[in-house]
């Protein structure tokens, strides 16, 4: 595999990238750019190949085809980059350890660990040191896993659904952690999950995946931008010009439509509203559903 992106704008790069585990595509011709300190919320349904993304960034899966570039480099040749924390879906610790000998087996294991943000951020999950990692809650577990991830203080940080056992308090805690980490030390941060809502407070750029194949990216702001809501009765084609009807939902008399492009001028009687991004992602999520059956 060559490498593809230009180091001082993409940190992570991939180019119609195909893997498939036998017949199953998981990644089929994905293509996307992660941009330097941004926070990148990784959405798809279950299935979609999330997991197999950040494994492939990471070099743990080779791809049968396409080129990755994570800090300049091709993934896997001499192992994870010292620039690049990887936290798994399982959120891997060992179970016999206590979180101070988990915090000194990072500093062990990692050239540029720095002690004191480990340690803050498990002081601030509010988990005794001297807790073993097995008598903790998932919840716990989750925040300890990403105390390491980010001890290491890396330049790129994948975390494969880090918010997902947390807490509303604990959500908000580490989501805050995450956007100060990216706009104090310029971190890159890459997180997935299957619900959109838990990372709006915290990503500014989403990839939208689906089998496969990234279906929505940019920035939450731009795409927000170029979607819009008609709300009336009738053919709406000549209110919305050059965009696209992404879903139409009717109700008692009127039909909504979310609509992809830019807004128009006029609009007759048809009323124009600004969808949320979770509007906008779950029609575009049900219009894939709509192409598949
Ligand atoms: N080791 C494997 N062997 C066979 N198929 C696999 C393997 N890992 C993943 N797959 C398949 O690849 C596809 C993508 O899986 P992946 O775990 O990447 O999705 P995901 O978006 O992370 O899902 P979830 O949100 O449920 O965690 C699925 O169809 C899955 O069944």
């Amino acid at each position: 595999m060559t490498d593809v992106a230009d180091a001082s704008r993409s940190v992570v790069s991939m180019r119609e990238v195909c893997l498939r585990f036998g017949k199953t595509y998981a990644l089929d011709g994905c293509s996307f750019d992660v941009a330097r300190g941004s926070v990148t919320a990784l959405v798809g349904r279950n299935g979609a190949g999330k997991s197999t993304l950040m494994s492939v960034a990471v070099g743990l899966l080779t791809p049968q085809s396409g080129s990755v570039s994570v800090l300049g480099r091709s993934p896997g040749h001499t192992g994870i980059s010292p620039g690049l924390s990887y936290l798994a879906q399982h959120k891997p610790l060992y179970g016999k350890f206590t979180v101070a000998e988990m915090l000194r087996f990072g500093q062990r294991t990692n050239a540029q660990w720095d002690n004191a943000y480990a340690g803050r951020l498990v002081s601030e999950a509010d988990v005794p040191m001297r807790a073993k990692i097995r008598s903790l809650s998932p919840g716990q577990r989750a925040r300890i896993a990403v105390a390491l991830a980010l001890g290491r203080r890396p330049d790129v940080v994948l975390l494969d659904e880090p918010l997902a056992d947390l807490d509303p308090v604990a959500r908000r805690s580490v989501a805050q952690t995450l956007m100060r980490d990216a706009a104090q030390h310029g971190t890159t941060v890459v997180l997935s999950s299957h619900i959109l809502v838990e990372l709006t407070d915290v990503a500014d750029q989403l990839l939208l995946l689906d089998r496969g194949r990234i279906r929505l990216t940019g920035s939450l702001d731009d795409l927000l931008d170029d979607h819009y809501l008609l709300t009336g009765t009738g053919d709406p084609q000549h209110a919305i010009g050059q965009g696209a009807i992404i879903e139409s939902r009717a109700g008692t008399r009127t039909t909504t439509h979310l609509v992809h492009g830019p807004r128009p001028p006029h609009h007759g009687d048809w009323l124009l509203e600004q969808p949320t991004i979770d509007e906008i992602v779950l029609a575009h999520l049900a219009e894939q559903k709509e192409e598949r059956a």
